[in-house]
């Protein structure tokens, strides 16, 4: 049975299909469109991504598209360990600005699932790091927004002091200075 959890943001889902282990190793249906629509999580996954980080402590993001190019995104490891981290940027919530976490495993097989309105990053654990995830709308350079990882009105609890950032990334603005393209509903 498919494991489905809703953090303290509960539009943000931990979800871990179940593993069919045998003396080969083990099987694992790791997207089933049916167990996230019998839980009311409805997304129609359009492209899936892959990235690989080499260095332990690189952070990615956070980023999101803005609408009408939002990104949901079910995001698992496939070797190495994250700690995968979403912050909610919907003006009006009663959540906004604030942030959940997972650490998401390629031993365990965890998923977090994001939905439009949340700004997405994560830290790499370990060395060589591939993340795959899925997304209900296709990339849109234009359309890409972000906010500086250490944000100290964000405070994540990242594990790291020190990461390693694209020169992109390094220069995100704070979320005090960015007029959200969300709106809570
Ligand atoms: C996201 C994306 C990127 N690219 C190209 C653009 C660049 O030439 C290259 C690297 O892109 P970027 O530096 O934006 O990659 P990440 O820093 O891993 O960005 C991602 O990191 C965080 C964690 C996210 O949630 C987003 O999915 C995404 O923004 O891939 C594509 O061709 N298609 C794509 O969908």
């Amino acid at each position: 049975m498919t494991s489905i959890t809703r953090l303290d943001i509960p539009e943000v889902v931990l979800i871990t299909p179940p593993r069919f282990q045998d003396s080969r190793g083990y099987f694992s249906e790791t997207y089933k469109k049916a167990a996230l629509d019998a839980a009311g999580l409805d997304f129609t996954f359009v492209q899936d991504n892959e990235s690989l980080s080499t260095t332990p402590g690189t952070i990615r993001g956070l980023h999101y598209q803005a609408p009408p190019f939002a990104q949901a995104k079910l995001v698992r490891v496939v070797s190495g360990s994250i700690f995968d981290v979403a912050v909610d940027i919907r003006k009006g919530s009663p959540t906004y600005g604030k942030w959940v976490g997972a650490t998401l495993t390629a031993e365990g097989g965890e998923q977090l699932l994001i939905p439009h309105g949340f700004a997405h990053a994560f830290c790499t654990l370990t060395p060589d790091v591939r993340v795959l995830y899925k997304v209900d709308g296709a990339y849109s350079k234009a359309s890409e927004g972000g906010i500086i990882w250490d944000d100290p009105d964000v405070a994540i609890t990242w594990p790291v002091k020190e990461a390693v950032v694209s020169e992109k990334d390094a220069i995100l603005p704070r979320l005090k200075d960015l007029d959200s393209p969300f709106v809570y509903s």
